[in-house]
Formats: structure tokens, sequence, C-alpha cells
């Protein structure tokens, strides 16, 4: 019975790392995915870098999803105090992936040639194996990602880590402001997944929405968005573009229930979207038969009703006007900023 061990901080997880520990894997009968993380010392590898320090958990959780079905693999985390790269005490922490796995380590993986003899003096019983030290195989390192950011390096970034780095652009507005045309286009061009009005489906099941909408049809609209949220977010190709969101449900639940509902209040400041597109209701109505709002000064005071529930929220979003062609111009631009 062999054992291994692959040890890193994951600072992000990359298909290096998943080459690494897939192929270890085949090489022992039980390998060990050791976590090592400290958060001064993780936190500093991220400062002034593209990616935010990441928590440890979340680390954790990919390791975790992405061995799940390997059934040979384990992954364990193990906490340091260091402060720094440079501080890492390579014998205390060996000491402890040591306690921690409990058995003999019959072999220790890793890309460095620079950690052959660290591992012979901390493990003088254990063969150090490299796997593709010369990074030919998956040209990729963490540090690479945290200095370019994730989206240059996107097809590096396994499927399990994608979700994390996705960023959520949600469109809002009143009725026909071309929210979900503008929603589809930018989702069709920047070639991902699109979150569609909650809303309308429960609209379209009851055949209208004038007078037929129940105070509690406004809760299961904000419920059933987020997880259609949740399960674009899963898919999503660097960005995901979201059709509405709780603070627009709680604008339609006072607009024909006369209630502002304090669940939705609560789901609104959940919400963490990365950029906010609201749109001015200067396109031509457009009847859809579930719409019924349509006189242009109605249409201009909902607008303004709106702004002011998102500004009571604190919300900074950007306006969106002007032709058809025009709004596409700009969101693009926006959208742009946002994974360059
Ligand atoms: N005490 C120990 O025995 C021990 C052993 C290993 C790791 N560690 C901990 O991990 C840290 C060092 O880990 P790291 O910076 O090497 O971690 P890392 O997260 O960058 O990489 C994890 C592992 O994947 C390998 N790898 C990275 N990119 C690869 C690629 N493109 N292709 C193939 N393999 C690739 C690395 O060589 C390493 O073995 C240390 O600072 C320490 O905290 C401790």
């Amino acid at each position: 019975m062999t054992v291994g061990f692959i040890g890193g901080k994951f600072l992000p997880l990359h298909l290096g790392h998943v080459y690494s520990i897939t192929k270890a894997a085949c090489m022992v009968d039980e390998l060990f995915v050791i976590l090592s993380h400290s958060e001064k010392r993780d936190r500093s590898l991220c400062d002034n870098s593209k990616v935010d320090y990441i928590s440890a958990q979340v680390r954790l959780r990919w390791l975790s999803q992405l061995t799940k079905d390997m059934e040979n693999v384990h992954v364990l985390s193990i906490k340091d105090e260091a402060e720094n790269e440079e501080e890492y005490d390579w014998a205390q922490g060996g000491m402890a992936i040591r306690n921690t796995i409990g058995k003999p380590i019959d072999i220790v993986f890793s890309s460095e040639t620079a950690y052959t003899p660290i591992f012979k003096q901390i493990y003088p019983n254990s063969e150090h194996i490299l796997l593709d030290e010369t990074r030919r195989k998956i040209p990729i390192s963490a540090t690479r990602i945290r200095k370019e950011g994730p989206f240059i390096h996107w097809n590096y970034i396994p499927d399990v880590v994608k979700p994390y780095f996705v960023k959520k652009i949600v469109i809002v507005g009143t009725e026909s402001c071309g929210k979900s045309t503008l929603t589809r286009y930018l989702a069709k061009l920047f070639n991902t997944t699109v979150v569609e009005e909650y809303g309308r489906m429960v609209c379209d099941e009851l055949g209208g929405c004038d007078g037929l909408l129940l105070p509690e049809d406004f809760q299961r609209i904000a419920y059933g968005h987020k997880l259609l949220e949740h399960q674009a977010i899963q898919k999503a190709n660097k960005v995901v573009f979201i059709d509405t969101e709780a603070m627009i449900t709680q604008y339609y639940s006072k607009l024909y229930c006369n209630q502002e509902q304090k669940v939705l209040d609560e789901i609104g400041d959940l919400q963490d979207y990365d950029l906010w597109l609201l749109l001015e209701p200067d396109v031509k109505w457009v009847d859809d038969g579930l719409r019924v709002h349509g006189e242009q000064t109605i249409r201009e005071n909902n607008h303004l009703e709106l702004k002011r529930m998102l500004d009571r929220k604190g919300i900074l979003y950007q306006e969106i006007k002007g032709n058809y062609y025009e709004r596409l111009d700009r969101a693009i631009k926006l959208v742009n900023t946002l994974v360059s």
C-alpha cells in the first residue's frame, strides 16, 4: 500500500495543479492533497495583485469538489502562522503533514526541483517525484494568475473554480425599457449564460400580471430568481447577465400589490453584483400582453421611483440610455472593464 502527498497553497487552484493531482493519484494507492494556508501570508501574496485574498475554506471546497469522485484521494487542510513565504517553516510544516496523514509517506509529489533538498531533510524515507517540472504540459502558475488576473488565463481555470471568479452583471429598469433584449444580446456577445426574469415566467403561468399577482408570488419570484442565478453562474463564461433582481421584485410588489416586503429587502441586501446597469425608459413602449404602465409620464415616474429605491439602498449603478445600438455599445464597454 503506497501513500503519497502533494502540498500547496492553491491560490488559486489551476489546471497545472489538477494535472499534478490526477497524475499523482494514479501513482499511489492513497494520495493526500494538503492545503497549506496562513491567512497573513496568503493575504500578502494577494496584495497588489489582480486576485483578492481567497479564504482557505473556499480553496478547500475547490479541492473537495475536484476530487470527490477520486476514490483514493483525500483532501486535508493545515494551517500555519507564517507571515510571508520566506518565513514558512518547512520542518515544522512537514511534521504537521506527517502527523495529519498519520501513516508512513512513500512519495512526496511536486513540480519543483528546488524542493528536493528540503524534502530529503524532512522526509528522509520518502521519494520525491517531480511532475512536469519544466511546466511544459500546463504552462501556468498561481503567481501568474494573481499577477495578471484570472480572465486572461481562463482556459487554465478549472470548472470548479470558475464560478468563484464570474462577474455578475445585473440589468434593471421599468417595464419595456429594452432590458430583456439587452440582457440576451450581451449574453450572446460574451458567449455566456443569462438569467431570464423569473417574474415573467410566473406571469406567463398565470396568463397575465395585472390584478393577478398575490404578495406571496413576489417571494416565490425572488427565491426562484436566486436559484436560476446560482445555476447560470455555475456554467458562465467569465460573466453572467442577470435580468432584474430582488429590489426590482420589491418595486413590482409595491406597484402591483402596494406592499413592501421585508423578505425582499433582506434578499436584496445579500446581493453582491459587480455591475448594475439601469436602463432609462426612452425606447418605444412595446405591449407584450403582460405590461400595464405604458403611458410615457407613468413610465418616467416609475423610473424615478425605481432610481430612488436604488439610491436609498446606496446601490451604484450605470445609467444606460439612447437607441438600441448606443445602449449595447455602452454596456459592452462597461462589461469589458470588469474582465480585462
Ligand atoms: N512542509 C511541507 O512538506 C510542504 C510540502 C509541499 C508544500 N508545502 C506548502 O505549500 C507551499 C508551497 O506550495 P507551492 O507554492 O509549490 O504551491 P502551489 O499551490 O503553487 O502548487 C501546488 C503543487 O502543484 C505543483 N504545480 C504548480 N503549478 C503546476 C503546473 N503548472 N504543472 C504541474 N504542477 C504544478 C507545485 O509544484 C506544487 O507541488 C509551501 O509554502 C508550504 O506552505 C509544504
